[in-house]
């Protein structure tokens, strides 16, 4: 939702203390802006509630919500940790300069090139997903006579309550050894006795878009469980327990979001009993937060074009963008909200559909939002955009990427350029 401080005098919307509408006419529409204090706000929150508690913690910030250079940037200007999942984002984490021992490198299918880029740059933890992988990483770490910290993704045997595609930590996940039938300690065993692999500690993800605190509970304690287990049958003893991220958002007035002090008060509270109770030392407690840390930063400018009226039924109103810089309502049926940037202070008139402009019945960006009068040339923002949005984008029907820009303190700065048409064709070879 947006408060009444976002507006400026002239009834625009202001997103980083800069005018949006100025922003869309400097840059153009599509665009993504991200409110860079936002961001920072939303680590420290996450940072302060673990500095009450005197756990040792880690925040590892989960790129795949949105990588980009100046993010990675932003986030080791806080002074968190990073986690990627694939080459192309170890790629930019390094190219922004974000220190490789404060990345973790994740993925269910490493490539063996993306394995040896990750050892060759002393990537903090590689995290180990499944078999084939342990053997690719054993070979390479012979070959170049290296080592290397890991940690084993566990499959918990818990189900988020989320989004049948949002959920990972289920016994049937294509992610992570399967707890219950013996795989995760046939894997542990196979890490321990290698010499050239650190083991330090283990990790399990529930899920994306999580609201309840419930299922945190319920994986710290089956994370001690396997800890006490382990430490009984191999004397093993993690020392960083990771739960990666999943804490939800509101996109709109159905969502009801906990801030992440509420999350991180009920995990603290559980490490503390369950350590406690199964006389285990006090783990390193890590988390992968994404969606929470850049969703409600970033906001879609788009230019309102046409619209269709269907008598006596509904109206479409059509923008610039749609499901190529944002598939999520499409893929997840996901509900945003929107305003007019440029008409903050009107009435409310009208419901419509907001129709992006791609060649498909299901490019629908919000089935129903309440609009003043628009016309052509007014500039529609949907807010809390900031995750899965650019990083999902494509290049359907041709349709170049956005730009994104930065605004911080009444300043903004481009930190990604809008594709060209010559980008589109950059890669493209004449076949006649
Ligand atoms: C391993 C892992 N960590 C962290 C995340 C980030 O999740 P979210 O953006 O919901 O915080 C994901 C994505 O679901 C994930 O797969
Ligand atoms: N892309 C998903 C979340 C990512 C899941 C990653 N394991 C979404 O937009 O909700």
């Amino acid at each position: 939702m947006i408060s009444s401080e976002l507006t400026n005098k002239n009834g625009h919307l202001m997103i980083g203390g800069v005018d949006s509408v100025d922003l869309a006419s400097k840059y153009q529409t599509p665009l993504v802006v991200y409110d860079v204090e936002e961001i920072r706000n939303q680590v420290r929150l996450f940072k302060n509630s673990f500095e009450k508690s005197g756990l040792n913690y880690q925040i590892s910030y989960a790129s795949k919500a949105f990588a980009a250079v100046g993010i990675y940037q932003v986030l080791n200007q806080e002074d968190v940790h990073t986690d990627v999942v694939s080459g192309g984002e170890l790629f930019t984490a390094l190219k922004a300069g974000f220190p490789a021992d404060k990345i973790s490198f994740h993925g269910n299918n490493k490539s063996q090139e993306e394995l040896e880029m990750a050892v060759d740059n002393h990537v903090g933890v590689i995290i180990l997903d499944n078999f084939y992988e342990i053997g690719l990483l054993e070979e390479i770490l012979e070959t170049k006579d290296a080592k290397t910290n890991v940690m084993l993704r566990l499959t918990p045997g818990i189900s988020a309550h989320t989004h049948k595609y949002d959920q990972t930590g289920q016994v049937d996940s294509k992610f992570g050894f399967d707890v219950g039938s013996g795989q995760a300690s046939e894997a542990l065993q196979r890490v321990l006795s290698n010499k050239r692999m650190n083991l330090i500690g283990i990790h399990a993800h529930i899920g994306s878009q999580i609201f309840g605190v419930e299922g945190f509970v319920m994986l710290v304690k089956k994370m001690f469980e396997i800890a006490e287990d382990w430490k009984n049958k191999f004397s093993y003893v993690p020392q960083v327990i990771n739960l990666g991220g999943g804490f939800g958002i509101s996109y709109n007035d159905q969502d009801e979001a906990i801030g992440p002090d509420v999350f991180i008060q009920k995990i603290v509270e559980t490490v503390k009993q369950q350590a406690k109770a199964k006389d285990l030392a006090l783990p390193e407690i890590w988390i992968e937060p994404g969606r929470s840390i850049v969703g409600p930063a970033g906001y879609s400018l788009y230019t309102i074009g046409s619209r269709k009226d269907v008598p006596d039924l509904t109206s479409y109103v059509n923008v610039d963008g749609g499901m190529g810089d944002n598939i999520r309502p499409a893929l997840y049926q996901a509900k945003y909200e929107a305003v007019v940037a440029n008409k903050m202070d009107e009435k409310l008139t009208e419901d419509v559909h907001i129709a992006g402009k791609y060649c498909e019945s299901g490019d629908i960006l919000i089935d129903h939002q309440k609009l003043p009068d628009t016309k052509a040339g007014d500039i529609l923002a949907i807010l809390d955009t900031g995750a899965y949005g650019y990083s999902m984008a494509s290049n359907y029907n041709r349709n170049p990427r956005p730009a994104v820009v930065f605004a911080e303190d009444g300043h903004d700065k481009l930190v990604v350029e809008r594709e060209s048409y010559e980008d589109l064709v950059k890669l493209d070879r004449n076949y006649i």
